[in-house]
């Protein structure tokens, strides 16, 4: 069952009329269901029914402490990038034994952080991150749990700017550096090898890339094995995808059953790290017809979310579905829906059929609820949008739209001016 839905004419998220939600929160807002949040990291968990594993949301999709919440007290842990991403997952309850921390840039201080924090292993990107891994451990007096991120060189077929895993990548170890870097590591005083990590890209469709990366995971762990080197979790990244408009990607399903049959005799303990998986489908971004421009060559439908709001489409181009939010328009037209940024790619939709909007019109964009808000900028002086968690009849704000003050806290101008 989907939770954005019309009733009669009017789109609903779960049982609260959008419309309602921006009469008192104004526009633009991402709004998300608590309902879809659950169903999916429920669905994801199921899949894995009867394999020992931690879903480890990953905090970049969609990093409101709210949306944290949901997930932790369902049981999931957190995929980490940054230290900031460490501050929110602890802020909304995480338990630190649930914390893996990947990212290909990790500072010294946001090392300590984790450290200090106790989680339970960094994914290590580098052949340098071992190393200083090791000296800040050994400077604390703690041990680091690490494994290693491999590079298993498979084409995820994804967009080229979320492609991850290829061996041009600027992310992980590649394979043939693997065995060596890890006789290293485990000659290191302060290091404690746990497992393997791979994430070789984000949307994927299809479950033969996983497949294929696992497969040339468990060559490495068998050389591991024959070293004396036992591993005991295998961290497969997020990036299964969804559907955004025609795409027909795996269901979690399909996917834990491919990848549970490929790692039953390995004894390993899976980490998952989905973001869009959970939360992609469980928001949406409403925002506000201002214009509209009719010309000989092009429509223009001018709303008051732009890139700044809503950066996919800018940046990879990316579809997101549009819907009225009460549906009284004269039939369909063919549009750019654009926001106010003075930037030519600034647009949410190019060229497409869509409603024909006018002035005042509220719109949704769909599948809005992973890297959405946590994408958004500032640019142009523009305030952030505000943040809705919509559970059954109810809703509440989880992040107050940001206000003009708030853009130039911490800006001073120099006594010489
Ligand atoms: C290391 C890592 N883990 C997990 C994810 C989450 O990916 P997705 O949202 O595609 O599940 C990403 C982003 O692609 C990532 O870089
Ligand atoms: N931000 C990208 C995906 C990259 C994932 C980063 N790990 C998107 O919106 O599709």
């Amino acid at each position: 069952m989907h939770h954005f839905q019309y009733k009669g004419n009017e789109l609903y998220a779960e049982d609260v009329a959008l419309r309602d939600i921006v009469a008192q929160v104004g526009s633009p807002v991402y709004v998300y269901s608590q309902a879809t949040l659950e169903r999916h990291f429920k669905a994801f968990d199921e899949a894995f029914a009867g394999a020992p594993h931690t879903i480890c949301y990953s905090v970049k999709a969609n990093s409101n402490l709210a949306i944290l919440k949901t997930i932790i007290r369902m049981g999931g842990g957190v995929d980490i990038v940054s230290g900031g991403e460490l501050y929110r997952a602890l802020q909304a309850g995480v338990d630190p034994k649930k914390v893996v921390y990947s990212g290909v840039g990790k500072r010294d201080d946001e090392i300590e952080y984790a450290l200090n924090t106790g989680i339970l292993m960094f994914n290590v990107e580098s052949e340098q991150e071992i190393d200083r891994l090791n000296e800040i451990a050994g400077r604390l007096g703690k041990k680091a749990g690490i494994a290693l991120r491999v590079n298993p060189d498979v084409d995820p077929q994804t967009h080229p700017y979320i492609t991850t895993g290829l061996k041009k990548a600027k992310f992980g170890i590649t394979m043939d550096r693997a065995v060596e870097e890890y006789k290293r590591a485990r000659d290191m005083e302060n290091l404690e090898i746990l497992g393997i990590d791979c994430h070789i890209g984000s949307q994927l469709t299809k479950v033969e890339p996983f497949v294929d990366s696992i497969r040339k995971l468990k060559e490495l762990i068998g050389e591991l094995k024959a070293l004396g080197i036992n591993l005991k979790y295998l961290d497969l990244g997020g990036g299964l995808g969804i559907q955004y408009d025609a795409e027909d990607p795996p269901l979690p399903a399909d996917y834990g059953s491919a990848i549970k049959a490929e790692t039953k005799d390995l004894g390993l303990h899976l980490i998952f790290e989905p973001g869009r998986n959970i939360a992609g489908n469980a928001g949406v971004l409403v925002a506000k017809c201002l214009y509209t421009k009719e010309r000989d060559e092009k429509n223009f439908i001018i709303i008051d979310a732009g890139m700044n709001d809503l950066a996919r489409p800018a940046l990879y181009g990316s579809f997101h579905g549009v819907q009225p939010v009460v549906k009284d328009q004269d039939g369909m037209i063919p549009a750019d829906i654009v926001g106010p940024i003075c930037e030519t790619g600034d647009f949410l939709i190019k060229e497409r059929s869509v409603p024909m909007f006018k002035q005042n019109d509220l719109m949704a964009f769909m599948s809005a609820g992973a890297y959405g808000f946590t994408m958004s900028s500032n640019y142009n002086t523009r305030p952030r949008a505000a943040e809705v968690l919509v559970n059954g009849d109810k809703f509440v704000v989880i992040r107050e739209r940001e206000k003009v003050e708030d853009l130039v806290r911490g800006e001073s101008i120099p006594a010489w001016l």
